[in-house]
């Protein structure tokens, strides 16, 4: 049985190739189809009680068939372990699932949890936690001591060593013999069905990679890095809030869920700067100098965002409030209450500037014609038209908006269909010739349970 793996820094997403879900498919379809024939509403007028019950089971059981097959598609896992930071005595250690949710009565991991991650700065480190999360996924799948092939996706110029110990601990420590490695662009594209030369922008957890792909293949010597991805992202904006507002320096987690909700990217960030400079004059401002109250009223709606911090006792998760929630309404929450305004969009403005940060490297828009220039002049016109965008950290609202803009006319820019998931996706149907004769064999009924 072969195994799809998207092993991504923040998460592992993985899926069963689409040879092997056919037949689990089809099933499901038949139940579903048993289950339309059946007669729907009220039961049976002579009172056949037992049918009536009957049809009802199948209807059940064509449901539960429904929802596995969805929750087979991919399934997404954090690629991490973690343990209680006051856990001194090496207790329990929660692997991957298991860290979004801790149970709340081990003491062990009660309060605040420190992560290990399989990958630092994008590259496969930490072999024994990569194993408990393999493991993991593994066992979600059923699938224990059974998947003998692995579709994995690496990316590009990992050193030799790393490559070595990942293949050591697939054969070894896995027991899983056959081993085939993708990039992940080149799945992006077929998610895309980008046709085979495209560029591939993957703005995932580590980093940020603009990949050119010339039929179909990797063009390695074009390809650029940018050290900004959405782990870097939420740790500024951690730092931001902890020193402008509240301290939030070890709440991760919570920060990350609310850069996703509040954060964006600004489509004319000089004028946003200057707007948001002219509002924040103002109190300073004599009366007569200020701009009217009814133009500040507006800037101040269309920069603040507030949001609400949870407390883990009445507020689990933390939210944004809506634009035009009066300031009376959440009286109660104002402990809770964060109000965030330049913040929004100077964090993903990273990805576009990252000398914000001190960092001497170029933005994107820069990279991207960077790219565009190492590659075959005959083909530029072509790649320029085919920016393909994948990775969490280009899902920041205006995105795709501001590259264009700031690209021009010349450049056409696109999201992949799923740009967290698609790679997955595009994996599962990947058929190389060895998972298609895995699936062949096992089809065979002499192969059937040997
Ligand atoms: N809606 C969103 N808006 C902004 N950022 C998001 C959104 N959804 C996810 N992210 C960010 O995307 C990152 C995860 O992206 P992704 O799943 O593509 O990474 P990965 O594949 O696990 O890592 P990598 O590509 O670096 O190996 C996280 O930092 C997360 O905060």
């Amino acid at each position: 049985m072969w195994l799809v793996i998207d092993n991504g820094g923040h998460a592992v997403k993985s899926g069963l190739p689409d040879a092997m879900r056919t037949a689990a498919t089809e099933a499901h379809k038949a139940a579903l189809e048993h289950a339309r024939q059946q007669p729907k509403g009220p039961g049976p007028v002579d009172g056949n009680d037992r049918q009536q019950q009957a049809d009802e089971e199948k209807r059940e059981l064509a449901a539960a068939a429904l929802r596995r097959a969805a929750d087979s598609t991919v399934l997404t896992v954090p690629n991490c372990t973690a343990r209680g930071k006051k856990d001194t005595r090496g207790g329990a250690v929660l692997v991957g699932q298991d860290t979004e949710k801790p149970p709340s009565d081990n003491e062990d991991v009660a309060g605040r949890l420190l992560f290990t991650r399989s990958l630092e700065r994008g590259y496969l480190i930490n072999l024994d936690t990569q194993q408990l999360v393999w493991e993991q996924t593994i066992e979600r799948f059923d699938l224990s001591g059974a998947v003998t092939g692995l579709v994995l996706t690496t990316p590009a110029f990992v050193p030799q060593e790393i490559q070595t110990a990942t293949e050591d601990l697939v054969r070894s420590n896995l027991g899983i013999k056959r081993l085939l490695t993708v990039h992940p662009a080149q799945l992006a594209a077929r998610d895309a069905d980008a046709g085979p030369f495209c560029i591939v922008v993957d703005a995932g957890f580590s980093f940020t990679h603009v990949v050119p792909l010339m039929d179909g293949r990797v063009f390695e010597q074009a390809v650029r890095r940018i050290d900004v991805g959405g782990k870097l992202l939420t740790n500024y904006l951690r730092e931001l809030v902890s020193y402008g507002q509240v301290n939030l320096q070890d709440e991760t987690q919570i920060v990350d869920v609310m850069k996703r909700q509040i954060c964006y990217v600004s489509t004319n960030i000089d004028a946003d700067l200057a707007a948001l400079a002219l509002l924040e004059r103002q109190p300073g401002l004599p009366v007569r100098e200020r701009i009217p109250l009814v133009d500040r009223h507006a800037l101040e709606a269309r920069f603040t965002r507030r949001y609400v911090l949870p407390d883990f006792q009445t507020i689990m998760e933390g939210y944004p409030l809506p634009p035009n929630t009066e300031p009376e309404e959440v009286l109660h929450l104002r402990d809770q209450m964060l109000a965030l305004r330049g913040e929004c969009f100077m964090v993903p403005e990273l990805l576009f500037e990252p000398s914000n940060l001190g960092m001497r490297q170029a933005g994107l828009v820069q990279v991207i014609q960077d790219v565009v220039d190492l590659c075959p002049r005959e083909l530029r016109p072509i790649l320029r038209k085919n920016i393909l965008l994948t990775g969490g950290s280009t899902l920041f609202p205006n995105f795709a908006k501001r590259l264009s803009n700031d690209l021009g006319d010349a450049y056409n820019v696109r999201h992949v269909p799923d740009p967290i998931r698609g790679v997955c996706m595009a994996g599962r149907h990947f058929a190389p010739a060895e998972v298609e004769q895995d699936q062949q064999t096992q089809n065979q009924p002499s192969a059937v349970g040997s």
